[in-house]
């Protein structure tokens, strides 16, 4: 996927991305970080084909994904977003089966491959045994493979992910970043997501894209390109960058960059 060259302006005044360029890597996992309001999400829609650049192009395929029908699109690639809600009355299994619908006709019946896709995406998240349950049954960290597990149902080669961690303790956060882990080396599927955990972002990603204020500040390797200085730059706030045997590569913050002098009264 190539993103090349993208202006996105919501309102035709204040542009929100700025002649963004970027290649996202087949089989890998590419993060997207940066402060609140930079324009990670911003940029995810457009690379999803949910907001339209006013400049700009994404390729998929060899192809700029507008030219793609909707249905075709959904089957190359699928989203999970930031905030979801369904109907309170719909089981996790008859959720999953909404992945479905890209591939449903106006004739189609229920058939084989779909209901293998549901096995799949259910048995991937561990969702097999909550099958029959409602949202409201279920825990935060639950209802999120539920999202994961429809958009896994779509049988994408690419999936999207915004913030997927948000609202979760630290356990369903390890478990949302191990079933990512999982799905891109035992399934292939090539993963960006959104994180605001850098931590998480350096730990599970093979390439980091780094933005500010709309524009792409760097990209590559997590080990090449975090720096404390590359924090600073992006997020303003000092840090401690440090190597531990068994994590990694790990960040520590320690103070925000401007330190306001406080008056006395
Ligand atoms: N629907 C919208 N209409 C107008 N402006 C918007 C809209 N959505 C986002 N913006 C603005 O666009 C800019 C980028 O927002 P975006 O949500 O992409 O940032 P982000 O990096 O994902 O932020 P966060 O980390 O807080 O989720 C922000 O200034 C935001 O206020």
């Amino acid at each position: 996927m190539d993103i090349k060259e993208i202006t996105f302006s919501y309102d035709r005044k204040v542009d929100r991305l700025h002649q963004v360029n970027a290649e996202i890597q087949p089989g890998r996992i590419t993060t997207i970080i940066g402060p609140n309001g930079c324009g990670k999400s911003t940029l995810l829609n457009v690379m999803s084909s949910n907001a339209v650049p006013r400049q700009g192009q994404i390729i998929l395929d060899g192809q700029d994904i507008r030219q793609y029908r909707p249905r075709e699109l959904a089957r190359k690639l699928a989203v999970v977003h930031q905030q979801n809600e369904a109907p309170a009355d719909l089981t996790v299994e008859q959720l999953v089966r909404f992945g479905r619908l890209p591939y449903k006709t106006l004739l189609s019946s229920r058939r084989e491959e779909d209901d293998q896709a549901v096995e799949w995406a259910l048995k991937c998240t561990n969702l097999e045994e909550r099958r029959y349950r409602t949202l409201d049954q279920l825990s935060g960290g639950e209802q999120q493979r539920v999202w994961i597990a429809m958009a896994l149902a779509q049988r994408t080669p690419v999936l999207f992910l915004d913030e997927p961690t948000t609202y979760l303790d630290m356990y369903y956060q390890l478990e949302i970043m191990e079933l990512i882990e999982r799905l891109n080396r035992e399934h292939g599927l090539t993963i960006v997501m959104v994180l605001h955990d850098i931590n998480q972002a350096i730990r599970y990603s093979h390439h980091l894209i780094a933005m500010k204020e709309g524009r792409i500040v760097m990209s590559g390797e997590p080990k090449q390109i975090v720096t404390a200085e590359l924090i600073r730059s992006v997020y303003d706030v000092h840090v401690a960058v440090r190597q531990d045997e068994e994590a990694g590569l790990y960040v520590i913050p320690v103070s925000v960059r401007q330190q306001t002098p406080i008056e006395a009264g």
